[in-house]
């Protein structure tokens, strides 16, 4: 589905990504931890097309991605949930889930089931998102990303600053989603608990490098807790 061939990516000067690969398959969380700055961010821009990349391949079901767009790559199935959610305040709930299908047919209705997922957004379909709490807007943010249907979820740490009640609703989404086995999902994600629960796969990075990788049931035997302990 995702395959991520040793891509090199620089800030100016900077070797930020160094040599990175990785895959994500269909019905599988696929988690990358890492301590802060080591280029978890970067490497899902990266993804996303939002940085360029100076070298090596990304391969999205079965097709060169890395020379596209974000647009054409959001098109091609990629729903991209930033770090800080990136809510348009001034815009309703509703507003914000219809900018989800902004590159889709005009008039293409917003998912109910999206609603299902999230019950609290379709009360809150008219409120601004700027009025709605942090837990709220991180659901609002996941919606429109679904809200066009994608194949690749990508999540830059949807739990920073979540209370936990909602932090579990958005575990049990994330791994409904991955269940259904038509989505493949790749999170990046500091709270330790929260992503081993999920990953099906792990990949550590340090300086811009993978160090570890392996199935998600074996995090804790590898002593992945301690390799990404602040
Ligand atoms: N726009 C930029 N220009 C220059 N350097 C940058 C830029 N964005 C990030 N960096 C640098 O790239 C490195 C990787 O940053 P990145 O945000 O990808 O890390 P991260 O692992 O996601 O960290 P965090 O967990 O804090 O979000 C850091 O050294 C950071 O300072």
């Amino acid at each position: 589905m995702l395959n991520v061939k040793s891509i090199n990516q620089y800030y100016g000067g900077s070797h930020i990504l160094r040599d990175v690969s990785m895959e994500a398959a269909l019905g599988q969380v696929t988690v990358i931890l890492g301590r802060n700055g080591v280029g978890k961010t970067t490497l899902l821009k990266s993804l996303m097309g939002l940085v360029p990349i100076k070298s090596g391949a990304i391969e999205f079901d079965g097709r060169p991605i890395h020379q596209c767009t974000p647009y054409e790559r959001a098109r091609a199935g990629i729903g991209f949930v930033p770090q800080g959610r990136e809510i348009f305040a001034r815009l309703t709930v509703e507003e914000n889930l219809r900018m989800g299908l902004a590159y889709k047919p005009a008039g293409m209705p917003v998912p109910a089931q999206l609603y299902e997922l999230f019950p609290v957004l379709r009360q809150m379909l008219g409120r601004r998102g700027g009025d709605l709490s942090g837990g709220q807007q991180q659901q609002l943010a996941i919606a429109r990303a679904l809200a066009a249907q994608p194949k690749l979820l990508v999540l830059d740490e949807p739990t920073e600053g979540i209370q936990p009640s909602i932090i579990k609703d958005i575990g049990r989404v994330i791994r409904m989603l991955a269940d259904r086995g038509d989505m493949a999902i790749v999170l990046v994600e500091q709270y330790y608990d929260f992503a081993q629960e999920l990953a099906d796969r792990y990949l550590v990075m340090e300086r811009g490098e993978v160090i570890a990788a392996g199935a998600g049931k074996d995090m804790e035997a590898a002593g992945v807790r301690q390799l990404v302990a602040i």
